[in-house]
């Protein structure tokens, strides 16, 4: 088995006939169930789009850390929205407590737990946007001046890819032996989450002994991810013939990557794989400073976490329960869910 993400043309499923989309979706279905992940290329996102969205991102996170703190996460893990200044978010595979998965609170071993973890910080900033329209997390915008058509800019973004991530859905249904549209009626495109993300240049020393991580390794909460990756590298996936060691992936200019995320893992019983992943250090090591000090360059992302609204029921898809394979879940929403996985990211 390579040990490479494989890497599909997603327009032979838009543009194909029945058969050709059938086939695309089988393998797409096949990279999900063996390595969690596949790259998309040739999809609808136009290049300008995305090469916009990186020229902003890179406008918001240019800005002093003042001027970034007036759009501020808020306090706590129910609300992802606005920015997160380094060090405040911790991602980890850290799993919730029972409480944590009934009432989307942490008690006192959660509270440990995350405070080991936050021991060694995500040397990364993000910032989180989600459809206007959703009054349970509400967006929290820098002032208007401080960075003129980034509001227009990223709502658009968002429902672009909003769109893209309803095609994918026909794709994963088709995959898993499902009519094309039945994950429709679990998506509406308005509780997804757009997240930019910097890591700034820093010193490889503190990756390399440990101090610090990019990010660190994790599994994402999502139905799916999508994301887009600049040419910095870093990336790695957990291999999926040996545990605990773990594959670079390759930035492809513009290509989606899509990763399979727990909730997903969770509503297909296990048949489709949420893969560990994380950033490290990138391969080749760019060294930017003078003197002694070896550093890898900042790196820009785009993630596009697509969820289903949080009063949907998640229970194992019928195409993925048989007499060998039993439901091994228990319905939840995802709301509970998603409470609980969050409840471990953030003090
Ligand atoms: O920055 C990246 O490439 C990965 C980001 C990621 O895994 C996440 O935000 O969940
Ligand atoms: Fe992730």
């Amino acid at each position: 088995m390579s040990a490479q993400v494989p890497i599909i043309d997603f327009s032979r499923f838009i543009g194909g006939d029945a058969g050709a989309r059938l086939d695309v979706a089988k393998e797409i279905a096949d990279a999900f169930r063996t390595y969690g992940f596949v790259h998309l290329t040739n999809h609808p996102i136009p290049p300008s789009s995305i090469s916009m969205a990186f020229r902003q991102s890179k406008l918001f996170f240019d800005l002093p850390v003042s001027s970034k703190s007036k759009a501020p996460h808020p306090p706590g893990f129910k609300v992802h929205r606005g920015y997160s200044h380094i060090g405040l978010e911790k991602i980890s595979n850290l799993t919730a407590s029972t409480n944590g998965f009934t009432n989307g609170t942490t008690n006192g071993t959660d509270d440990a737990k995350k405070a080991v973890a936050h021991q060694i910080p995500d040397l990364k900033e993000s910032y989180d946007i989600g459809s206007e329209h959703n009054v349970e997390q509400p967006n929290v915008w820098p002032p208007p001046n401080l960075l003129p058509g980034y509001r227009g800019f990223m709502t658009g973004f968002y429902w672009t890819l909003a769109e893209f991530a309803r095609e994918i859905l026909r794709a994963l249904a088709l995959g898993i032996g499902l009519e094309e549209e039945h994950l429709f009626k679990f998506y509406e495109g308005e509780h997804n989450q757009l997240r930019l993300l910097h890591y700034p240049e820093v010193e490889a020393r503190i990756l390399e002994e440990g101090c610090a991580t990019r990010i660190s390794a994790h599994c994402d909460w999502s139905a799916f991810t999508m994301l887009f990756q600049d040419d910095c590298g870093g990336l790695e996936v957990e291999s999926p013939t040996t545990p605990g060691k773990f594959i670079t992936v390759e930035p492809i200019e513009h290509a989606c990557l899509v990763n399979i995320g727990d909730l997903m893992a969770r509503w297909s019983n296990d048949f489709l794989k949420s893969t560990s992943h994380r950033v490290g250090l990138p391969p080749l090591l760019q060294n930017r400073c003078a003197g002694d000090k070896r550093t890898t360059r900042s790196r820009y992302s785009i993630a596009y976490f697509v969820t289903t609204p949080p009063d949907a029921i998640i229970e194992c898809l019928p195409s993925c329960i048989d007499e060998a394979h039993p439901a091994k879940y228990a319905p939840i929403t995802q709301r509970e869910y998603n409470l609980a996985k969050a409840s471990l990211s953030y003090l």
